[in-house]
């Protein structure tokens, strides 16, 4: 069977698509080749998803006759367009999809030239299919390129368009969001140890509590607001906890870290 994918970075991310993508059935692991410099993860990502796997970046770009998916660092991207601009030809345009924190559609498409391009950024919970995706389209993509990126995207999560203006903030909320959350869950389980809760309760009951509330919130579509004003009895536990998280500002500290990433962000596509 012909390579139709093209994975350029098997790492996190790679894997978390490259794995629902195979399970769901939208590529058979012998259309799928990855391009990756670490001989052990080569080796893992073949045994584990029976994928093709090389060292060249080049052979994935002129095999895959569908998409190319770049899941490498920022950092290397220009490396990677330097060693790819060897090969490209005209008879063959596949999709490029780019998942680089920052990397502008300027700069990929001056890679690529006259090659349909896809800016998207997913998030890590894609590994479990609970991810969101938003993505935006280049200057040569058409219709079919769009509804191509939906597919893949739609393996890992949600997807949603937006225009690249907004992609830097899409980054610093949802593309980095997971670890704010990771560390809102890790925090809320020392403050039940701080109480006196076995570490493996107050991990399991911090976990559950975001994970129900967010369930709550997404099902109901219930603002935010409203939900704390249901929780806090007059006089009661819970408004004692959100005096306390108003006066260390923690909404304060959420607002900044998504301005932080965003900023980042734009610093990574200069
Ligand atoms: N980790 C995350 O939560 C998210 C990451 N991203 C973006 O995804 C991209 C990849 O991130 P991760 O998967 O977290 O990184 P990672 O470090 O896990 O994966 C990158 C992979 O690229 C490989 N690599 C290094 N040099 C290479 C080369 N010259 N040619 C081919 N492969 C090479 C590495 O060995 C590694 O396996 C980044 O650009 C990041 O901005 C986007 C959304 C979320
Ligand atoms: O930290 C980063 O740069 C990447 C992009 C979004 C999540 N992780």
């Amino acid at each position: 069977m012909s390579v139709k994918f093209g994975l350029i970075g098997g790492g996190i991310m790679g894997e978390a698509l490259l794995s629902r993508l195979l399970n769901l059935g939208v590529y058979q692991a012998s259309e799928i080749v990855v391009s990756e410099p670490q001989s052990k993860r080569q080796n893992f990502l073949a045994q584990e998803y029976g994928v093709g796997v090389t060292a060249d970046n080049c052979q994935v770009f002129t095999a895959s006759s569908e998409v190319i998916f770049l899941a490498v660092k920022p950092q290397i991207f220009s490396a990677i367009a330097q060693e790819i601009s060897a090969v490209i030809e005209q008879s063959h345009s596949p999709l490029v999809v780019s998942i680089l924190a920052g990397v502008p559609l300027s700069q990929l498409e001056a890679a690529f030239p006259s090659l349909p391009v896809i800016r998207a950024m997913p998030n890590t919970p894609a590994t479990v299919g609970a991810g969101v995706t938003a993505i935006c389209a280049g200057a040569y993509t058409k219709t079919n390129h769009l509804e191509k990126a939906h597919q893949l995207f739609s393996a890992v999560g949600e997807v949603v368009e937006v225009s690249e203006s907004l992609m830097d903030a899409v980054t610093g909320l949802s593309g980095s969001g997971p670890a704010y959350v990771a560390l809102i869950v890790e925090a809320l389980a020392d403050g039940g140890v701080a109480s006196g809760l076995p570490r493996a309760v107050a991990q399991k009951l911090a976990l559950q509590t975001v994970l129900g509330t967010a369930q709550l919130l997404h099902e109901t579509k219930m603002h935010p607001a409203e939900l704390k004003d249901r929780v806090t009895s007059p006089g009661g536990t819970t408004i004692a906890g959100v005096a306390e998280l108003e006066k260390a500002g923690l909404r304060s500290a959420l607002i900044q870290a998504v301005r932080a990433a965003t900023a980042r962000s734009q610093e990574l596509g200069k």
